[in-house]
């Protein structure tokens, strides 16, 4: 499997040492073996796993801007992308939130394993724990992989960054919800700064990453309560 994943890396133009490959090797494991009995992810093919989520995820890795120091993954669920991007940029502290328990369970116990003192495991919904402590405008980099439309990740995401911050937003596709979105990246004072498409390394399905700045403080009223941002999106 490691030749497979090397190969995957090179094909997507990323070198990373052995140490740090050997470390995202036992995380796949570690998701294989609790897959069997937890349902972690729907993919369970090996070689699928290690393209459709830990290469996917890989895509991000030359577009984290520089001086990054605090990145939140909202919805992470096993972990993608911001696991993976944990494990490969350990100078980057990260905050891995989902609101399924089984999920944040099974990455704190990755991070236990691993020895990660980079990351930081969330139990809870993204429009709960911003109120819950004072962590408003306080990341540099925010990250979302297959949680809802532009209208809905933009209201978790954007009230936890930093003005001038970037979120590397990840779409299978995107077309329409760009049109119904426009009101949202108004209301939250961001816009898209560069989209890339990008393919994936082995089956060559298309992938597209979003650059997203915040440009202005976000109005304290956003995000509006738990469940309403995906009720009714802005
Ligand atoms: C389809 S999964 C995607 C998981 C992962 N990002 C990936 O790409 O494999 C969406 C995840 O988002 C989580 N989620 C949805 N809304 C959330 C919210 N408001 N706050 C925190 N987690 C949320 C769900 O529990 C679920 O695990």
């Amino acid at each position: 499997m490691k030749e497979f994943f090397n190969e995957g890396l090179k094909k997507i133009g990323l070198e990373l040492d052995e140490a740090t490959v050997d470390m995202l090797l036992e995380y796949g494991n570690l998701l294989l073996d609790t897959n069997k009995h937890t349902n972690l992810t729907a993919i369970r093919d090996e070689k699928t796993m290690y393209e459709k989520h830990f290469l996917d995820s890989l895509l991000l890795q030359n577009k984290i801007p520089c001086g990054v120091k605090k990145a939140m993954d909202i919805g992470t669920g096993a972990g993608f992308p911001g696991m993976v991007l944990a494990i490969a940029n350990p100078h980057i502290n990260f905050t891995l939130m989902d609101s399924v328990s089984k999920k944040t369970k099974f990455l704190e116990m990755v991070a236990e394993k691993l020895n990660l003192s980079n990351v930081e495991v969330v139990n809870m919904r993204a429009e709960d724990y911003i109120k819950l402590e004072d962590k408003r405008e306080t990341y540099d980099l925010g990250l979302c992989r297959g949680v809802s439309k532009f209208n809905v990740i933009l209201e978790y995401m954007v009230p936890f960054l930093k003005v001038g911050a970037t979120f590397l937003a990840q779409k299978m596709d995107y077309q329409e919800e760009l049109e119904y979105s426009k009101n949202a990246f108004e209301i939250l004072n961001s816009k898209i700064v560069k989209v890339d498409e990008l393919k994936l390394p082995f089956c060559e399905d298309a992938r597209y990453i979003f650059e997203i700045k915040k440009m202005a403080e976000t109005d304290k009223k956003y995000p509006r309560r738990a469940g309403i941002p995906l009720k009714r999106p802005l």
